[in-house]
């Protein structure tokens, strides 16, 4: 029997400059994922948005410090911890929707239980920064930092997630990295799969030894899956589109050989980084919508 997936929006841009992203549930829920997991045979439930508190005002967030918006991305994270929490331990898988990827604190730490865990983390960025090497201040740039808690987060029990081992944390799909996270993340044990790896040895082989390293002696994983991983020219609706991204059937592929995992190891799963502002026509929506429901078993025929 296949697990029941819980949906869980958390609508937040509290980790970017670039406003729109806290509507990023609204608009996969619009592209119709309920439906199109129950047509595939997956069991859901839909708990609707968590509380995130609206700030009133700028179209574009202040850009003056090396953390914006740290305290509102704890009190966001730790809701969306407790939820992720009690859906695990209720059985059910939690499929998290974005906002931007600094939920993937809340997300991890709710998933962990504090048995050691993976990930699998698609992304053109690294998201490795921390306050201090960050250029832009930008949370959404940090979340893994965060989780491993290097850097400030370090100090910050709320962000860090002892039940990650970083040695089970696999990035595919990375084609950018800032001059100081790209040092840090050369000294971490985390596996860096990058888009020119992808290129020489195709999608397949990278994606199945991503999900080795994050299945390896752990009992379950993580799927954090940030749209930007896509080329913007399928995925446009994204607040840090980079060249040079996965195409169409790179990204079902990938997300097949997800599914093709045990259904029990799969622990949690959360899609970001929708900006319906920026996208068109809410493509970008749609195919989140339909990455997810590959991930979560899909089949062709
Ligand atoms: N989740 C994301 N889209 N992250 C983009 C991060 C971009 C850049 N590395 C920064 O720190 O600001
Ligand atoms: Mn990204
Ligand atoms: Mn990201």
């Amino acid at each position: 029997m296949q697990r029941t997936v819980r949906i869980i929006g958390a609508p937040t841009d509290y980790g970017t400059n670039r406003r729109g992203v806290d509507m990023g549930p609204s608009a996969i829920r619009y592209a119709g994922l309920g439906d199109r997991l129950d047509e595939s045979g997956r069991q859901t439930t839909d708990v609707g948005d968590l509380f995130v508190a609206r700030t009133a005002g700028q179209s574009q967030r202040a850009t003056d410090s090396n953390a914006r918006h740290l305290e509102e991305t704890r009190e966001v994270c730790e809701r969306i911890e407790a939820e992720v929490k009690d859906t695990v331990e209720s059985g059910e898988i939690p499929l998290l929707l974005g906002g931007d990827h600094s939920v993937a604190i809340g997300t991890v730490n709710g998933a962990t239980r504090e048995s050691p865990m993976g990930a699998v983390w698609f992304d053109a960025h690294g998201d490795f920064n921390t306050p201090s090497t960050s250029p832009s201040g930008n949370v959404h740039g940090m979340p893994l930092a965060g989780l491993l808690g290097y850097g400030e987060f370090g100090e910050m029990d709320w962000a860090r997630a002892d039940g990650l081992r970083e040695e089970n944390v696999a990035i595919v799909g990375v084609r950018t990295l800032d001059e100081h996270e790209r040092k840090l993340l050369r000294e971490s044990d985390i596996s860096v799969f990058t888009m020119s790896e992808i290129d020489t040895r195709g999608l397949t082989d990278v994606v199945a030894d991503a999900l080795a390293t994050a299945t390896d002696g752990v009992d379950g994983f993580h799927v954090s899956l940030d749209m930007d991983w896509l080329d913007p020219q399928i995925a446009p609706g994204v607040g840090t589109p980079v060249r040079g991204g996965a195409t169409y059937r790179e990204a079902h592929a990938a997300m097949e050989q997800v599914a093709e995992r045990d259904d029990a190891s799969l622990r949690s799963i959360e899609v970001v980084e929708v900006n319906p502002i920026l996208d068109e026509a809410n493509e970008t929506a749609e195919l989140a919508t339909e990455l997810v429901t590959s991930a979560l078993g899909k089949r062709i025929y």
